[in-house]
C-alpha cells in the first residue's frame, strides 16, 4: 500500500509510519499546500487543513491513501484558555475520514502571542530558546513534560482517521 503524507515535516511522516506499522505501508512525504492559514484557528479550519492535505497528497502521485495532519489552536467550550489541537484526515479518493488528537492548554503568554497572529512553532522556539521544536518533540512534548510528544499525539489523531478503513463496523 502506497501512502502519501501531505507535509515536509519529518515528524508527520514518522507519525504516519508509526500509525501504519505492520500493515505493509510505504509512506512518502509530499509537501502539499494545506489551503488554510499557516496557523489555523478553530476546529473547523484545522479539520479543513487536514482534509485538504490528505486530498492533495493523494493526488501528488500514484497512491492508495493520502494522509493529512494539521495543527491548530482553538477555544474549547467549557474550558478557559487557548488549546493546541490537532486533526488528521485519510482519504482513498472515495471516502475521507478524520480523527483528532489531544487538546493541550497553552500557557497564557504563548496563547496571547498566537491570538495576536503569530505562529505557534516560532513562538515556542522563541520562548524556549530552541530551534525547530515543531519538527521534534513539539509543543505537545514540552507542555506535557514529555508524557507524550508531537509524533505520538499525531499518531493518535491519525488512528481515528485510519480506523474506519480497517474496521468492518464502519462499513458505509
Ligand atoms: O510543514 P507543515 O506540515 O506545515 O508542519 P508544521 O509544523 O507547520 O505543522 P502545521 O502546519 O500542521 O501546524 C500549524 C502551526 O502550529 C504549529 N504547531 C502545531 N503543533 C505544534 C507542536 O506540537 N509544537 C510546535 N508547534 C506546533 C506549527 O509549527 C505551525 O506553526
Ligand atoms: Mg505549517
Amino acid at each position: 500500500m502506497y501512502v502519501a503524507v501531505g507535509s515536509g515535516n519529518p515528524v508527520k511522516r514518522d507519525a504516519t509510519e508509526s500509525a501504519l506499522e505492520g500493515r505493509g505501508a510505504l509512506v512518502e512525504a509530499e509537501p502539499v499546500p494545506s489551503g488554510v492559514s499557516e496557523q489555523p484557528f478553530g476546529e473547523e479550519e484545522t479539520v479543513q487543513g487536514a482534509r485538504n492535505r490528505a486530498h492533495n497528497a493523494l493526488d501528488a502521485g500514484d497512491y492508495h491513501l493520502g494522509v493529512g495532519l494539521e495543527g491548530g489552536v482553538a477555544h474549547v467550550d467549557g474550558a478557559d484558555g487557548l488549546f493546541l489541537i490537532m486533526w488528521a484526515a485519510a482519504t482513498d479518493g472515495d471516502r475521507t475520514e478524520v480523527g483528532s488528537g489531544p487538546r493541550i492548554r497553552l500557557p497564557d503568554d504563548i496563547a496571547d502571542r498566537v491570538e495576536a497572529g503569530e505562529e505557534l512553532g516560532p513562538v515556542m522556539d522563541d520562548v524556549l530558546d530552541t530551534s525547530g521544536v515543531a519538527e521534534n518533540q513539539g509543543a505537545a512534548g514540552v507542555l506535557t513534560d514529555g508524557i507524550i510528544d508531537r509524533e505520538s499525539a499525531l499518531r493518535q489523531a491519525l488512528a481515528g482517521a485510519l480506523g474506519p478503513f480497517f474496521v468492518a463496523y464502519y462499513e458505509e
